[in-house]
């Protein structure tokens, strides 16, 4: 074992928010023992004989809550060069070669080129950031990437053990890619632990085969946080990528933003979420002014659930109205990238009071927001479109008509 416990940093996952209590003896200690697997661990003669795969695969005892052992994977030509490292089981692993980039590097075309709508600058109080090079409009594409590194979230390796597997991963990627990875924000900033501090601050989750894999995205990930954000995302796991779009008109030199938890939360749940999992605090003007923002948050909620009452008691009720009023909140609150839920809701009133016209309005734009939100798989997509094959025939048609 190469690795015997000697200091555990984290007591849990990397992305707990237990803090690092480490000794300055430890740290020298660990820092010695990483160099040492490391170089141990990768036989770069090798690097031939494991295709696909440009490395032998090294891998962790059997973990018992996974049931398996992780084993690093690295393709060094995954993406025209770009390269990807995956720490996850032999069995996902042989599954994940059968997914679509893997197979016809064609599927990938327009991923990971660059668009054109950005650059980076520094952002006093948030780090860096990514700017709009020009004048961008709704659903105008920003990043469309695939990760450096996927690895599979477990809560059995020590955080040594941890370090050791996503340190051989990073050092086995293309050096662009390596450099750019390493080149990432971190949140407690040690050394020691430098691989799993960049996963902390930048990680998204991808669901692989119903497994959760923690991922990064190096381009993406400077993409800094707003509770009424510019910008949307979402991840598509058969093409291993995350793509980013924007959601309202932003000017050139306009800082683009996502939200890092649920903009729909109350104002004390985001900030905890955000100084939990990242470390800062949200000075955003909703979050400044929350005591607005949580009374428009409990009017949403209201509308909600009077929109969704489809009890016999509803016929008549000001469905419409009421629905336009929950799209003005949504849209005084900057929520645009989240109104598919709105736009889904007022689809289904206006066809419950027989205007067929303004429902397949709105159900188009449900349709386009759950694309850019969610993704082509999203079950919502489903509902949308089956109101718009049929508005007469969907069960919502006159539904509220006395
Ligand atoms: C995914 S990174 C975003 C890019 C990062 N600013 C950088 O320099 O690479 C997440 C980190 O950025 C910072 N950050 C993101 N949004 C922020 C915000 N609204 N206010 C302050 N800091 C923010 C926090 O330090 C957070 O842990």
């Amino acid at each position: 074992d190469l690795f015997p416990l000697r200091q555990q940093c984290w007591h849990d996952h990397p992305l707990s928010t237990v803090n690092l209590q480490c000794s300055r003896e430890a740290e020298v200690e660990y820092a010695q023992l990483s160099n040492a697997a490391i170089s141990n661990c990768l036989n770069t003669d090798d690097r031939t004989t494991h295709e696909p795969w440009s490395y032998p695969p090294v891998c962790t005892d059997v973990l018992p809550s996974v049931g398996s052992s992780l084993c690093v994977y690295t393709n060094t030509s995954f993406s025209h060069g770009r390269g990807i490292s995956i720490l996850t089981t032999p069995e996902l692993a042989e599954r994940i070669l059968v997914l679509p980039p893997f197979q016809d590097s064609e599927v990938l075309q327009g991923v990971n080129d660059f668009t054109g709508t950005w650059y980076t600058q520094g952002m006093p109080g948030k780090g860096i950031g990514m700017l709009a090079k020009r004048d961008l409009v709704f659903k105008d594409r920003i990043t469309a990437q695939t990760p450096a590194l996927l690895a599979y979230l477990e809560s059995d390796l020590s955080t040594a053990d941890r370090e050791k597997f996503f340190k051989t991963a990073v050092s086995q990627l293309p050096k662009a890619t390596r450099e750019m990875y390493l080149g990432l924000a971190t949140v407690y900033g040690l050394p020691q632990v430098k691989y799993q501090d960049v996963v902390k601050a930048n990680t998204f989750q991808l669901e692989i085969h119903g497994h959760n894999h923690l991922a990064v995205f190096p381009e993406t990930s400077r993409l800094n946080h707003a509770c009424a954000p510019n910008a949307q995302y979402y991840l598509d796991a058969t093409l291993l990528t995350h793509f980013v779009h924007i959601t309202r008109p932003v000017r050139k030199g306009e800082e683009i933003t996502i939200s890092y938890t649920s903009p729909l939360d109350p104002t004390h749940v985001r900030q905890q979420h955000l100084e939990q999992g990242f470390h800062f605090r949200c000075t955003c003007a909703r979050c400044t002014d929350h005591e607005r923002t949580d009374t428009i948050l409990q009017h949403i909620q209201g509308l909600q659930s009077v929109l969704n009452d489809w009890s016999p008691s509803t016929v008549g009720s000001p469905g419409p109205q009421l629905a336009e009023q929950w799209l003005e909140f949504y849209r005084d609150e900057g929520l645009e990238g989240f109104m598919d839920v709105p736009y889904g809701f007022a689809a289904l009133a206006y066809n419950a009071v027989g205007d067929e016209e303004t429902a397949v309005e709105y159900a188009r734009r449900a349709e386009e927001l759950i694309l850019l939100k969610d993704g082509k798989w999203a079950p919502n997509l489903k509902i949308m479109r089956e109101l718009l094959r049929d508005p007469r025939g969907h069960w919502s048609f006159g539904r509220r008509l006395r």
